[in-house]
Formats: structure tokens, C-alpha cells, sequence
């Protein structure tokens, strides 16, 4: 049962968000490191990796904290499109181009958890899903001894339709209950056959964080946080399902006209 409500962090520009996002990210990372040795995280495609690109590749302060220790980081995917990971719709290449690609050496290599690519052209991502799902269990213990995987941070986008992850509104996807991993094979933003995360693994996780930007996001995130309007929306899922383990970062724009009840300090 989820506890509190989501916080809230809205900055003028991407550039200030980004400043906050990488010391959020480091909390959690230093938080996961004292707990267990590694860290443990799962993100998104479209906007988010330009902007945690540009919260990570900052240069340190020079303190242990303010330190990304990537060789000790496993980063799966919160979903992922059933393409080659060269294609340019792969949430994979994205990740690569924009930040991984990128690291200096000396920060280490983080270890990424891809799909498998044998399965992308199976006409059903089934066979896809169950792999990856075989993946997170190799690393958080079997489904049978675990009911869910804790990761220690989702970063999570929210499309213009209230989506995250490849979680659509009013699909049958949202009512998941068991699997860790589930396919979707008529995704209603191209390309259609996609896998995800499940809500259940989502709002499991120690934190999440959605990152949202621009005010061609105003419009949902008003339904998001209007209880009554958008509540059935995935991204107010999250919300609702983990309560004060949610934080949003967002610019002026994406909030302009938006109430929230909380917001939080950082
Ligand atoms: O299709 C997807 O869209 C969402 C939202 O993308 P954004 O560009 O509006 O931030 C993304 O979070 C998800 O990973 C991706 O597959």
C-alpha cells in the first residue's frame, strides 16, 4: 500500500533540472551501493536519456558523493521495442548514443541489460519478454523465491497520452498482476511491438522518478494530478501505487496550470 503523495521538482530549464536529477540519481546510487555493492536501475527511452545524459556527463564536483561509480551500475531498460539495438527506434541505441557511449573511462563501464536480439522478429515479443524477464531473476533472485524484483531507481518518462514505460491507457497491460516482464504487440505509438515492465515492478522499485519536459506535456500532467480525471492514466498509476517513492522532475512549462499536492524540497 503506497504511502504519501509523489514530489514534485520543477526547474526554469533543462539545464537546472539536469543539475538536480544527477545529485537525486547519485543519492540513490550511493544509497544502493551501502545497501548491496551495486546498483540496481531501470530507464526509459524518448526524452529521458538526452536529459540524464547531460545530469551524469557533468563534470564531478570532485567528491565520492558527486561521483557516478558505472562499473558498478546494472542498467535495464523500463521497456524496449522489439528492433535490432542498432535500429534508431531502439531504446538501447538511445541510451548508447546518448550516454554510454560517452562515459570517460576512468568513470567505469556500466553493465547494460539488452533484449535479445535473436527474438526481435518473432511476430509475437512473448518469447522476448520471458528472456528479459529470465534476466531480471538472474539478477534479483528466481520469481519463484522473490514475488517481485526491487530495483533500487525506475526513471520513467510520460508520454503525451499519460503513458510510460510501453504501458498505453486503457490496455489490459495495466491490470498485470504476476508477470515481471510482459510483451505488447499494438503499441499505439509506433513501433507496435514493444515489451515492458510491469506496473506491479514499477511501483515495487525503492524510488521512481519521472522526467517530463515541455509544455506539450502541461495538458497530461494536469489529468495526471487531477484525481478524479486522470486517474486511470498509467503514469497516475505510478503515482497512486507508490505513493512518496515517486518524484517528478519537470520544467516550468510541463506544470504551467498544474496542481500538485505536494511539492517537494531537494
Ligand atoms: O515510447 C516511449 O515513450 C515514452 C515517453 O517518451 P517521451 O519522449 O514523451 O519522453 C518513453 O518513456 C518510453 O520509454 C518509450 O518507449
Amino acid at each position: 500500500m503506497a504511502t504519501g503523495h509523489p514530489n514534485l521538482h520543477s526547474f526554469p530549464n533543462s539545464d537546472e533540472l539536469a543539475v538536480q536529477l544527477r545529485s537525486y540519481v547519485l543519492r540513490c546510487q550511493n544509497s544502493a551501493l551501502s545497501r548491496h555493492g551495486t546498483f540496481r536501475l531501470a530507464v526509459s527511452g524518448g526524452s529521458l536519456p538526452t536529459v540524464l545524459a547531460k545530469a551524469l556527463l557533468a563534470t564531478s564536483n570532485g567528491s565520492p558523493e558527486d561521483t557516478p561509480q558505472f562499473s558498478k551500475w546494472h542498467i535495464f531498460f523500463a521497456d524496449e521495442r522489439a528492433v535490432p539495438l542498432n535500429d534508431e527506434d531502439s531504446n538501447y541505441r538511445l541510451l548508447n548514443d546518448e550516454l554510454v557511449s560517452k562515459i570517460p573511462t576512468e568513470l567505469g563501464t556500466p553493465i547494460i541489460h539488452a533484449i535479445d536480439e535473436k527474438h526481435i522478429g518473432d511476430d509475437d515479443p512473448q518469447e522476448l519478454a520471458d528472456l528479459y524477464q529470465e534476466d531480471l531473476m538472474r539478477e534479483f533472485a528466481a520469481k519463484d523465491s522473490v514475488k517481485l524484483p526491487a530495483f533500487d531507481l525506475i526513471l520513467l518518462g510520460c508520454g503525451p497520452d499519460g503513458h510510460t514505460c510501453s504501458l498505453f491507457p486503457g490496455h489490459a497491460l495495466l491490470r498485470e498482476k504476476d508477470a515481471w516482464v510482459a510483451a505488447e504487440t499494438n503499441s499505439p505509438k509506433p513501433p507496435p511491438k514493444r515489451i515492458t515492465l510491469t506496473l506491479p515492478v514499477v511501483t515495487h522499485a525503492i524510488s521512481i522518478a519521472f522526467v517530463a519536459t515541455g509544455g506539450g506535456k502541461k495538458e497530461i500532467l494536469k489529468q495526471i494530478f487531477d484525481l478524479e480525471e486522470g486517474s486511470s492514466l498509467p503514469s497516475a498509476l505510478v503515482n497512486q501505487g507508490a505513493g512518496d517513492k515517486v518524484s517528478w522532475f519537470t520544467d516550468h512549462p510541463a506544470v504551467d496550470g498544474v496542481s500538485f499536492p505536494r511539492r517537494g524540497s531537494l
